[in-house]
């Protein structure tokens, strides 16, 4: 490296002279535009200044990276955290830049900035010639290579697989991909490649994030702290590596570190305070500009001057309206960034430069002229930025590429293969709640004490004993055996004050008394007809007092106690040879048009607790994928890798699609086929409207995942979801039940017309032609085109 050879108080007084020189024309290094620098002093003012500004434009864009203006905040408009404030930054091409800062002063922020993960909030960023972003840039994309300060890789891959997963990303090809990693593995001493990278140590993880940075040998390298954690030896090599393949001047490297010193090894540094650069100029300058032995020295000195300058002289220790020495070597590499009477421009913080001054000469002087030429400006940057994509035979205009696809669709298999949780997620539990659905609802209560009061029996509690024939003897004993002794069981109680107690106390579900003289009232009543007297007719009853407290149970009893009288009555007059339809009321219910006579809650939830078990496994899946990603900043790294919101969506469809048509066959083929569950309709359209109810739970899934920033907050929405939706959609409880507000709410809802459609297709066995049908297919995917435009505006929105 070249030494400057001007002493500082030189270089001092050429500050003052740059300051005090507006035109600074002699500091323009030879343009390599002639045609832009030839019409400045020919058309006079508006032209002038027009080409001047478009030669900067021009040459903003001919190095690496250029940002100028740059203001970036977080938190909302009213309460901002300023990080950047208007920052300029140049970074020649061919050059290693290091940006050194203290923690918190936006370093990182400004590296997401230029490849395209964050938006400024104002200002412009040129990145290798285009803005990131813009079609055809290449950033994000493979022109860059980006080691952010998380480790962010997949810990369930081998080394092999991270490699092979972004090289895929990056277009490469297999075998191109396993000769780099061989040298990558040389290079950076990692072990053997089919270790998992979860199992490395924190320094092997992040040479393996540094390898993936190199992986496909970038025009661009941007590198968040990659020497955290790296031995002494081995940083060396890293910057050794770094100093090499800048040499031939077609690759720049940005990097971060927090080892001031080891940038003494770059061709410009930048020192960043309160999101302001506070100098950018080779580190040679530096020292020499400052008197200070070491890098650490000249930060310290120069965050004090920020420290105790006035606003007004901030603006002048913000070297960010500089022309960096670095900037105005322009693209002869052989010797990067040093001083050099060539350049004609020394000192730091002159920082009235070229470009500045046009800017300002506009504020202050030329409004005029700016409004005239700024127009024309826009359309020839525009035209410049148009030229960005080029044919269409380039990756631009694709929507995607086979190599990402692949690379997707790998991880995403690889990641659920790879993790026992998942599997048994996917697979058992669905399979798990359909057994302890059949077997815990639906079925019939049994072993229901009720307490009987026979006082027929003169007092004494004894059973009844067996009795059949046409005989009018202990009838109360007679109907007792007519009850369903599965589900009640008789307890005799001595009077009912001691039946009633049992009640109360929960000992029984009910109680049953006869009168003393019940069979003989009972006879009587029968026997008399409309003569029946009323006492007569009330010593015919059976009293019941019931525990109602359980609808369900309450309800049972009631029907049962009801239809064992009715078979009871029904048995006397068949022995008697009377017609035993004089026991039943004059209603005959025939054999039902769907379902059967006797029909079970389990056929009537059935429906509605398949799809919510599809839905909600299929929420669950996805609404934490992409914010584990996020959060372990391996999303942010695919992006700027190129890959698109839509190409990851795409990819978790086509992982959820296969993991749903498993899901889907055993869910049915457990309810339907070892269960029972009636299936009456067409097997192959259930089919379908459980895979496409799946897919709906997945995109709903997605909506969380791309709005919820932490997972917490996505497992509440997840979950918060879940008894609003099963509640409002009809699978325990009729939708008819509801006030007609919750009704219209209900058939909004996603699950709603799916459950009626799929009740209708097995318990009544309609086809795809019933309206009540076909409108489960339609709005399940109208919520599904809804789900993924959502997640899409959305993932688009968070990602600037
Ligand atoms: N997503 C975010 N939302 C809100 N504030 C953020 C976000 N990311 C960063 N910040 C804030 O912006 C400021 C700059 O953060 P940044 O990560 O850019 O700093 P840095 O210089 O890279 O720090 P370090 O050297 O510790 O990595 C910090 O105050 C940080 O708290």
């Amino acid at each position: 490296m070249r030494e400057s050879a001007l002493t500082p108080t030189r270089q001092r007084e050429m500050f003052s002279w740059t300051v005090s020189s507006p035109s600074s024309e002699g500091t323009m290094p030879p343009t390599t535009e002639p045609d832009l620098v030839a019409t400045e002093t020919s058309n006079g003012g508006a032209n002038h200044l027009q080409t001047r500004t478009l030669s900067a434009a021009w040459n903003r864009r001919q190095n690496a990276v250029c940002v100028r203006h740059a203001f970036k905040h977080y938190g909302s408009n009213k309460k901002p955290n300023v990080v950047l404030s208007n920052l300029n930054m140049t970074v020649a091409k061919g050059t290693i830049y290091g940006l050194l800062g203290a923690s918190g002063c936006g370093k990182t922020t400004l590296l997401s900035c230029i490849v395209g993960r964050r938006r400024l909030n104002t200002g412009e960023i040129w990145v290798l010639g285009g803005k990131p972003g813009s079609r055809g840039s290449g950033i994000p994309g493979k022109r860059v290579g980006y080691m952010p300060q998380e480790i962010a890789l997949y810990g369930e891959f081998t080394i092999k697989e991270t490699m092979m997963y972004f090289g895929w990303i990056f277009g490469m090809d297999s075998s191109e991909i396993m000769e780099r990693l061989q040298f990558l593995l040389n290079f950076l001493d990692l072990p053997s490649q089919n270790r998992l990278v979860k199992n490395l140590s924190g320094g092997q993880q992040r040479r393996v994030s540094f390898a993936v940075a190199l992986m496909h040998d970038p025009e661009l390298l941007i590198l968040d702290e990659p020497t955290v954690g790296v031995d002494p030896l081995l940083r060396q090599s890293i910057w050794n590596h770094l100093v090499q393949i800048t040499k031939d001047g077609n690759k720049t490297v940005i990097i971060t570190t927090h080892y001031i010193e080891e940038a003494r090894q770059a061709h410009t540094i930048g020192l960043m305070r309160n999101g302001r650069l506070l100098a950018e100029e080779s580190p040679h300058v530096l020292l020499s500009m400052y008197g200070c032995p070491t890098l650490e020295e000249v930060f310290l000195k120069l965050s004090r001057k920020q420290g105790n300058s006035s606003s007004a002289n901030l603006s002048e220790l913000n070297v960010s309206n500089n022309i960096s020495l670095a900037s105005l070597n322009w693209n002869r590499k052989d010797d990067p960034v040093y001083v050099t009477d060539e350049s004609g421009v020394i000192g730091l913080n002159f920082h009235q430069s070229k470009e500045v001054l046009i800017t300002d000469s506009i504020n202050g002087h030329l409004d005029t002229l700016h409004s005239k030429t700024s127009k024309a400006t826009t359309k020839i940057e525009e035209a410049l930025d148009c030229d960005d994509c080029g044919d269409c035979a380039s990756d631009c205009c694709k929507i995607t590429t086979k190599g990402k696809m692949r690379a997707l669709l790998q991880k995403n298999f690889l990641r659920m293969w790879r993790n026992v949780g998942v599997m048994l997620f996917i697979f058992a539990l669905p399979v798990m709640q359909v057994i302890l659905f059949c077997l815990a609802i639906g079925r019939d209560p049994t072993g229901l004490k009720m307490a009987i009061v026979n006082h027929e029996f003169n007092g004494t509690q004894r059973e009844c004993l067996p009795m059949d024939g046409c005989n009018f003897v202990d009838l109360g004993c007679r109907y007792l055996q007519h009850l369903n002794n599965n589900s009640i069981v008789q307890v005799y109680y001595p009077d009912p004050e001691t039946a009633l107690e049992a009640v109360r106390v929960g000992d029984a579900w009910g109680a049953l008394y006869f009168t003393e003289n019940f069979t003989d009232a009972l006879v009587a009543r029968m026997v008399l007809g409309k003569e029946a007297d009323e006492e007569t007719l009330d010593q015919s009853e059976i009293r019941v007092w019931l525990d109602m407290s359980n609808q369900q149970i309450g309800l049972m009893l009631n029907r049962d106690l009801q239809f064992s009288y009715r078979d009871f009555a029904q048995s006397l007059l068949s022995a008697c040879d009377q017609n035993p339809k004089l026991a039943d009321v004059p209603i005959q219910f025939r054999e039902p048009i769907y379902g059967s006579t006797d029909p079970s809650f389990t056929d009537f939830v059935a429906p509605g607790v398949i799809l919510t078990i599809v839905f909600f496994l299929a929420v669950a899946l996805t609404s934490s994928a992409l914010i584990i990603e996020r959060m372990e900043g391996l999303l942010d790294r695919s992006w700027v890798a190129g890959v698109t919101p839509f190409e990851i969506l795409f990819s978790h469809v086509i992982t959820q699609f296969v993991v749903m048509c498993g899901q889907t066959a055993l869910v049915l083929v457990f309810m339907i086929a070892v269960f029972g569950v009636e299936c009456k309709g067409d097997i192959g359209w259930v089919v379908v409207l459980t895979i496409l109810q799946g897919l709906c739970g997945m995109c709903f899934g997605f909506v969380i995942s791309a709005v919820c920033e932490l997972e917490r907050n996505a497992i509440q929405l997840a979950l918060g979801s879940f008894y609003p939706t099963l509640l409002l959609s009809g699978v325990i409880w009729p939708v008819e039940g509801m006030p007609t507000v919750l009704r219209y709410i209900s058939q909004g809802l996603p699950l709603t017309m799916a459950t009626t459609s799929l009740r209708s297709m097995l318990t009544r066995g309609w086809g795809i032609d019933e309206p009540d049908v076909y409108m489960g297919f339609v709005s399940t995917i109208i919520w599904i085109v809804l789900f993924l435009t959502i997640s899409l505006i959305v993932l688009k929105v968070k990602r600037g």
